[in-house]
């Protein structure tokens, strides 16, 4: 499939999680597959586009088939393939659990911080091996994201409740916790929790793209008495009337969108990490910046 001369300058990425691995109610437009200096995306990039012409870039977080597990999604690949295509905005969506009584099943939730309980193992800077930048990451998620699809929440019925200013734990995984590291979650004031919220919502922070999750609640965890632990069949029962929520809702936001991006309201995150970088220029790894100038182009040369 290749119809380049359809394909406009895609803005808006949607990244899709557990159970959301295609966005296939929309016309395909045009596949790609980029070998980025950090490798090959999780999926092929699918640009598709809706009925008033709106178009997105699809990827799919742990591959078509589900075959990366947490730990081992090239999220390097995937922002950098996504940045370079010229994506200003991500849609981040994650399966996950419930820490709280009130985020039922099939709840929607929109994390404004993240607490990170994953191992290290997982690649989460572009900025290594010669060139080192320390990035503000205070507020992890994009504000004016948020409030866009907050907005919108009234498309999702009256059974489903979007939550928003929530924390995420994100774990290692691939085993879901124990009871003893459930509750713990909860007394730090954890409201949900994945296995995917880092390192991806770093590396879009450093790539300079504006980026918010959308998390859908598919079970307990296993700090509820009255309730069965967590097991991927839980979450499987949960998956396909979230992915139709989550269609739903995208369809809604997507001209309030098109319209931010348009008129420049993402912009403010455009050159901050200029001002990250620390190296002193002459010091700067090469072959670093060669890599860098992928997802910045011009900015440390
Ligand atoms: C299938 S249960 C655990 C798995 O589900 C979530 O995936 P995603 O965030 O990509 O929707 C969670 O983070 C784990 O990777
Ligand atoms: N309980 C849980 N823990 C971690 N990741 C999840 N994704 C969905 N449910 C989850």
């Amino acid at each position: 499939m290749d119809l380049m001369d359809k394909t406009k300058s895609v803005k808006i990425a949607v990244i899709g999680g557990s159970g959301l691995y295609n966005f296939d109610h929309l016309t395909p437009i045009k596949e790609i597959y980029p070998e980025t200096p950090w490798g090959y995306p999780s999926s092929k990039i699918i640009i598709v586009e809706d009925s008033r012409g709106s178009q997105i870039a699809f990827l799919s977080r742990h591959g078509a088939g589900h075959q990366y597990n947490p730990s081992e999604v090239p999220s390097r690949a995937n922002i950098a393939a996504l940045k370079h295509i010229g994506v200003e905005v991500i849609i981040a969506f994650s399966a996950v659990g419930s820490l709280r009584e009130e985020i039922k099943h099939q709840d929607f939730v929109l994390p404004d911080q993240i607490v990170d309980r994953t191992k290290g193992i997982r690649p989460s800077t572009y900025f290594e091996g010669g060139v080192v930048a320390h990035t503000t990451f205070a507020d992890p998620f994009n504000p004016l994201l948020a409030e866009i699809i907050y907005s919108h929440r009234h498309c999702l019925g009256a059974n489903v409740t979007l939550h928003r200013n929530k924390t995420v734990v994100c774990i290692e995984g691939p085993a879901f916790s124990t009871r003893a590291e459930s509750h713990l979650y909860r007394s730090w004031g954890c409201d949900i929790i994945n296995m995917s919220a880092l390192p991806e919502a770093k590396l879009a922070n450093e790539a300079e793209i504006a980026y918010q999750m959308i998390c859908m609640s598919t079970d307990y965890d296993c700090w509820k008495q009255d309730e069965v632990s967590v097991t991927v069949e839980v979450v499987i029962s949960n998956l396909n009337k979230n992915a139709e929520n989550a269609k739903k809702l995208l369809g809604e936001i997507l001209p309030d969108l098109e319209k931010a991006v348009e008129e420049g309201k993402f912009e403010e995150i455009k050159g901050v990490m200029k001002a990250s970088c620390i190296t002193r220029k002459d010091a700067r790894n090469e072959e670093v910046i060669k890599k860098l100038e992928y997802i910045l182009p011009g900015y440390f040369n």
